[in-house]
């Protein structure tokens, strides 16, 4: 189990590249994550077995895995099994949905996390999307709490830039676990901004490892 201190106020970088996308290739994510590491991120957070087992190869950083499992309701690594898979890949932390909705293996948050202290040495990052979820994923025995769901479960609006009011609310708690925000963070400023919302690391992905999605944000100022 690795110490989680060696991510205080650092960066982790999200490398994904989703279905159908030229990018969407092992090899290419975890050449990704070489180029984030070389840039200064503490940790990267990578999706999918074979993303996370060809990046354990290429970094020597902690590694968040996840195992996204479909689009709607839960689908980042949805179940028990997903998430013991993703732990076998190499992963020091796995990131699992960590909202109060049902799960598709009928397993709560609790159960779920139990299970996975027991048969790994992972920790367990929840991504939730309130605080309501965050403090119930504290109470289920979460390692670490993510504002990766904000603004995509209808209990928050889908902010322009990342929830730093949420990440405040959360941080207010004083739930004892570190707090990541993730989710929208487009700018180093941004990034900057969440530390001083009460977030003990941040996560980006989207402006650091989505050449599309960037390209389109020129592409539309210049348009204009
Ligand atoms: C909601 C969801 O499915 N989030 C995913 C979680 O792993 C990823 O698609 C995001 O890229 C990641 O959270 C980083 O966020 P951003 O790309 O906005 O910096």
């Amino acid at each position: 189990m690795f110490d989680l201190s060696v991510l205080a106020s650092r960066l982790i970088v999200s490398c994904q590249a989703y279905p159908g996308e030229p990018m969407r290739d092992p090899r290419t994510m975890a050449q990704m994550a070489q180029a984030a590491v070389i840039g200064g991120a503490a940790a990267v957070r990578i999706q999918g077995i074979q993303d996370l087992e060809q990046t354990r190869d290429a970094v020597d950083v902690p590694m968040i895995g996840l195992w996204k499992d479909g689009t709607d309701g839960v689908f980042i690594t949805p179940t028990l099994d997903h998430a013991l898979a993703c732990a076998a890949a190499g992963s020091d932390i796995v990131a699992i949905d960590g909202t109060r909705r049902p799960r598709p293996d009928g397993r709560n948050l609790a159960e779920t996390i139990a299970a996975l202290h027991e048969q790994t040495g992972a920790l367990v990052m929840a991504d939730c999307g309130s605080a309501a979820d965050a403090k119930a994923a504290a109470d289920a025995g979460a390692d670490v709490i993510g504002t990766t769901l904000a603004g995509y479960t209808g209990e928050r609006p889908k902010t322009d830039g990342p929830d730093l009011e949420l990440i405040a609310e959360i941080a207010a708690l004083d739930l004892g676990r570190p707090l990541i925000a993730e989710g929208r963070i487009h700018t180093p400023a941004q990034a900057r901004a969440c530390l001083d919302a009460g977030a003990f690391a941040v996560v980006v992905g989207t402006a650091i490892t989505h050449p599309t999605t960037i390209t389109g944000w020129f592409a539309g100022a210049l348009q204009g």
